[in-house]
């Protein structure tokens, strides 16, 4: 049976300089498929980000969007940046921020207003934000704002749903909400969801695939075959060690003698273990 892929990366190569962010990556992904992109600082998750949106062309290899070549302003992919930052004084509400998406030139005409009044509500309820919709957007918190940026990248019908980690200033309850959210959208709407995040701990669970990049090479899959020892291992180039400690997946490793044991995707060091063993 042939599978069509809503996104195809083919042998991308990434350089800056002579550094070599992005070495022969090979991902392909399936529409509504839920892909967490796992990697530490600096491993080049935002640069493949950048090439998928079309903002970044790489020194080799090709992007297929919906089995075709990627362009920059794609209505395929629907884009949630990491945060706003919003003066807590702005008159700006919630639908307000959600329909600043409609004004950008992707849509063209633009809509009359019953219309866009509708389709702003649509977008809202589908994420849940219909009752705080109307409050001033720099007074709700890091989960509503996230909800808000959601609803904002929903407006196209994407294809591809793109987070660049969004879990970041969010506390652990937000940030599981804002997962299944994202997990329920894509399911229903056959959306391909790729949501980058240090710590893949609060994707467990909703992520159907890890796509791990470490040194500038990926392995994807699910995650009880990518997130083991050898495998990631063989990524990094050197020796690490995947602990499961309470249902979390912890990643350590050293480079050399001197180093330290320390968590691959940070907040994780030697001296914190009595912290992640009583959490
Ligand atoms: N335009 C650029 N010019 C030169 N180097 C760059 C450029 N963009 C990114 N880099 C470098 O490429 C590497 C990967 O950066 P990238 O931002 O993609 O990593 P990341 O995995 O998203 O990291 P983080 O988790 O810290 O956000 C970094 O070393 C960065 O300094």
């Amino acid at each position: 049976m042939q599978v069509d892929h809503v996104l195809e990366l083919n042998d991308i190569v990434v350089q800056f300089g002579q550094r070599t962010v992005l070495d022969h990556i090979d991902v392909a992904i399936e529409a509504g498929e839920f892909v967490g992109l796992i990697g530490p600082n600096g491993a080049g998750k935002t640069t493949l980000l950048r090439v998928i949106l079309g903002l970044l062309s790489p020194n080799h290899g090709e992007v297929r969007v919906d089995g075709k070549p990627v362009r920059k302003r794609n209505r395929a992919i629907g884009y949630v940046p990491q945060k706003i930052h919003l003066d807590p004084d702005t008159p700006l509400r919630g639908r307000d921020l959600v329909g600043l998406g409609l004004d950008g030139h992707r849509f063209g005409v633009p809509l009359p207003s019953r219309k866009r009044r509708e389709r702003i509500d649509e977008v809202l309820e589908a994420v849940d934000a219909l009752r705080f919709a109307d409050a001033p957007v720099g007074r709700l918190s890091g989960g509503e704002q996230q909800r808000l940026l959601i609803a904002q990248a929903l407006l196209t019908d994407p294809k591809i749903l793109l987070l660049d980690e969004p879990l970041s200033n969010l506390d652990i309850r937000s940030a599981h909400e804002v997962v299944r959210l994202v997990g329920r959208l894509g399911k229903e709407r056959g959306i391909a969801v790729i949501l980058v995040a240090h710590d893949m701990n609060p994707l467990l669970g909703h992520m159907d695939k890890v796509l791990y990049l470490a040194e500038g090479h990926a392995a994807m899959g699910e995650v009880d075959s990518v997130i083991q020892s050898e495998v990631l291992s063989r990524l990094y180039g050197y020796e690490v060690e995947v602990l499961r400690v309470r249902g979390r997946v912890l990643v350590v490793g050293g480079r050399d003698e001197e180093a330290d044991v320390v968590d691959l995707l940070g907040g994780f060091h030697c001296g914190d273990h009595e912290d992640v063993m009583n959490s």
